[in-house]
């Protein structure tokens, strides 16, 4: 059920639902560029995203640059987008664009850093 293709206007829909604003269907896949303050910022997201990945078991195509880190996602078994897809998506931003809420303990980092 997992590798079912889902067509562009279901992966708009889902991808709104799930406010997922920054993601693009791009041909068979969801894409999303990071802004990174540079070569070592994007080296960090790439080996983060990297291990959701492996931990998914559904693997991103990265390409990395020395201001952005380009994320192509994609079920090469389905041929296209799938809910897989999707799910790894949602699981990607929530990880990536986290910092501790106001008020928290941690300071959070002070800069651009990824975005
Ligand atoms: C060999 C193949 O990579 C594996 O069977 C799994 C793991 N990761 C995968 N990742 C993606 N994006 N698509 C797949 O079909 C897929 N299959």
């Amino acid at each position: 059920m997992s590798d079912v293709l889902l067509d562009h206007d279901q992966v708009r829909a889902l991808l709104d639902e799930a406010g997922l604003t920054a993601w693009k269907v791009v041909e068979n896949a969801l894409e999303r560029t990071f802004a990174t303050e540079g070569w070592p910022t994007s080296l960090l997201l790439t080996n983060a995203i990297g291990y959701i990945c492996e931990a998914a078991w559904h693997h991103a195509d990265i390409h990395v640059s020395y201001n952005r880190v380009v994320v192509h996602l994609t079920t090469h078994s389905a041929g296209g987008i799938t809910m897989k897809d999707v799910e790894l998506a949602r699981k990607i931003e929530e990880i990536t664009m986290w910092r501790p809420a106001e008020g928290a303990a941690l300071s959070g980092i002070q800069r651009p850093f990824v975005s």
